[in-house]
């Protein structure tokens, strides 16, 4: 049974303390199901918020990078084991907020919790290695330490496990924290954020602020005390984060689009690549990083793979994510709802067939919701918006193709690299696709969503400013090394 309350006015945690925007004021969040719900309101904080949460993060590290790791690590076991308990709650704050259907959310709140209990480990982990120096009476070793406060700025699409990926490796390797998360998905924040509460952790360890990108989200990442900026969003603002944070010498870390490919080779399993492409492409409404956009079939098989995937795609239930026979829910906001309708009608204005879809969704129960149809289209060439862009929405562009080579170069013809599959029998093909894809997450037989928690995670090219999130390569980011040398 849930708890889960609408209209509630939520505060930004800092210091260990719910404190109002120093200004006062709050903004709705309303659910994208239905625009005349107000799932919450959230403060539109001041930079002089942001401010104080800095001071409290910088204040809390001195004693919090002095725990050992399995100290700390206690902190995140019982965040894991409140936020298990109250997954119901979570996960119904998030449905309502951003849109996803009720099953996703709670996935996504479980793998919160596995993250917690994976970093929660890694404070028992080694930290170091023994390097042997030149002089035979001397010990030389590798340490680590943190980057001091850390400042956190998240996207809505994952509410809940993006801002855990982020924030459980920065607190395991002993940074403190200050979130700032997407406005419109806030109350989830909130949410986590209560768990962390809850579980004991020491103010000012974590904090939250809540307001508009470009003011807490840009203040974060130029204020002097803030030793690491860790950021997903888009490739715009993606961009001026690292570009501040290198200014001041910070570190930084951009996660950014994708434009993924799929390709379906001519000995495919066609029921498992239509399986993989609707999953990969329309779950979440497309709304993902790793979500599959560019299908890339061999003309052998193209008519067979199309006739299946149109007869599966009409299938597809909109609705609302909270009810049971919803598939597939609204975009997460009204500008979400434009941008993917404003690439709809690139597409048709560039000359790409519109195969289904291509309009907001409708009928009855979805006339207050920002739904629009899954859509496909094919004819679509490489210079078209719809080939090149990220879109963000449940939008599928067809390209057919004569043989593998001309496969893998349509797949790489993209200023984005972050994941890509294919579907085929044959292990040549396997390995030219592993070996010539260029993309950090590189998956066969398997859609192109779908990230592991404990593998390192990121793109190539513009999709990422090259480092890797989650899984150990977590601590190279919120770490430095400290070669050691000691003689007596
Ligand atoms: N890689 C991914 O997972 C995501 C990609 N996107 C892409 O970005 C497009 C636009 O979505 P938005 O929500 O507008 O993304 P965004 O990049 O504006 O938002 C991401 C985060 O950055 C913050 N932000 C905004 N302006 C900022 C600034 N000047 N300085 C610092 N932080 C700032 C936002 O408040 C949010 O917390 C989407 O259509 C999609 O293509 C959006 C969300 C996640
Ligand atoms: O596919 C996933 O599970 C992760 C996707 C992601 O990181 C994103 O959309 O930002």
């Amino acid at each position: 049974m849930t708890t889960f309350q609408v209209e509630q006015t939520y505060s930004n945690y800092i210091n260990g303390e719910w404190v109002k925007a120093t200004s006062g004021e709050t903004e709705p969040s309303i659910n994208p199901a239905n625009r005349k719900e107000v799932v919450g309101y959230v403060p539109t904080s001041g930079v002089e918020d942001l401010n104080r949460a800095v001071a409290a993060a910088k204040e809390a590290a001195k004693d919090w990078r002095r725990l050992s790791g399995a100290e700390r690590g206690n902190y995140l076991f019982q965040a894991a084991n409140v936020l298990e308990r109250r997954a119901d709650e979570v996960a119904e704050a998030m449905t309502r907020e951003m849109g996803k259907t009720l099953p996703e959310a709670k996935g996504e709140t479980l793998r919160g919790v596995a993250i917690l209990r994976y970093y929660a480990g890694e404070g028992m982990r080694k930290t170091g290695d023994v390097i042997p120096s030149t002089d035979s009476e001397a010990l030389m070793f590798t340490t680590r330490v943190p980057l001091g406060v850390v400042g956190v700025i998240a996207p809505w699409n994952f509410p809940v496990a993006i801002p855990i990926w982020k924030t459980a490796p920065a607190l395991i390797y002993g940074n403190t924290v200050v979130l700032k998360p997407a406005q419109e998905t806030a109350v989830t924040a909130a949410k986590v954020m209560e768990c962390f509460e809850e579980a004991g952790i020491p103010a000012g360890v974590l904090n939250l602020v809540c307001g508009r990108g470009s003011v807490i989200g840009s203040a974060l990442a130029e204020h002097p005390d803030v030793g690491g900026i860790t950021f997903t969003g888009s490739n715009e603002v993606g961009k001026r984060v690292g570009g501040a944070a290198l200014a001041r010498g910070a570190k930084y870390q951009l996660e950014m689009g994708g434009k993924n490919p799929i390709i379906i080779a001519a000995d495919a399993d066609l029921d498992l690549a239509v399986e993989a492409t609707i999953s990969g492409g329309l779950k979440s409404t497309g709304q993902k990083c790793t979500a599959t956009s560019k299908v890339i079939i061999e003309r052998k098989v193209y008519d067979a793979f199309k006739e299946k995937l149109l007869s599966q795609i009409q299938e597809i239930r909109l609705g609302d994510g909270m009810s049971s026979g919803s598939w597939m829910g609204p975009c997460a906001s009204e500008g979400q709802l434009n941008t993917v309708l404003s690439y709809i009608q690139k597409g048709q204005d560039e000359g790409a067939v519109l195969l289904t879809g291509g309009k907001r969704g409708d009928g009855p129960g979805l006339e207050e919701g920002f739904y629009v149809q899954p859509t496909v289209f094919e004819g679509v060439e490489s210079h078209m918006s719809i080939a090149r862009e990220e879109i963000f929405g449940p939008v599928l562009a067809l390209i057919a193709v004569d043989s593998l080579e001309e496969a893998i170069e349509a797949a790489n013809d993209s200023d984005y690299g972050l994941s890509a599959s294919i579907y085929t029998q044959n292990v040549g093909a396997m390995l030219s696709f592993i070996r010539d894809m260029d993309a950090g997450l590189v998956r066969i037989n398997a859609e192109t969503a779908g990230v592991e928690l404990q593998a390192p995670f990121g793109g190539m090219k513009m999709s990422s400013s090259h480092s890797r999130e989650q899984g150990q390569a977590a601590i190279e980011f919120f770490t430095a090394i400290k070669t050691v040398f000691v003689k007596s």
